[in-house]
């Protein structure tokens, strides 16, 4: 690996993630994201429901022959390939305060 990108996430009520890849468009073969890590935080206790981590079924996944749903679990990681299928489901709350949202750190490993 040659060098990483991080960026910080704070998703309050409603915030979701469509699902992607994370390979970025410029990417070709150099500068190309590898590995995804996702760091969880947030206060305890919980005021969110939601806010899953969705990974879908690829060719290159063996095993995976549907849909999985990672619940995010406070100070947590997740490491998987950049070029997996992946979205964030709704967080869902009610007049959830800023300090009690869904937190994430985002750590790509560039190639
Ligand atoms: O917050 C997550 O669980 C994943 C976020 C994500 O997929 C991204 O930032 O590319
Ligand atoms: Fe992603």
């Amino acid at each position: 690996m040659r060098r990483y990108e991080l960026n910080i996430a704070a998703f309050g009520e409603g915030g979701h993630f469509r699902t992607h890849i994370d390979i970025n468009d410029k990417s070709i073969v150099q500068n190309m994201r590898v590995v995804t890590a996702v760091y969880y935080f947030f206060s305890e206790p919980k005021q969110f429901e939601g806010g899953e981590l969705i990974m879908y079924p690829a060719a290159f996944l063996p095993g995976l022959d549907e849909p999985v749903a990672l619940s995010p679990e406070n100070n947590s990681l997740v490491v998987f390939s950049s070029v997996a299928p992946h979205s964030v489901a709704p967080v869902r709350s009610s007049n959830l305060a800023f300090k009690d949202y869904r937190f994430s750190v985002n750590c790509w490993l560039i190639n």
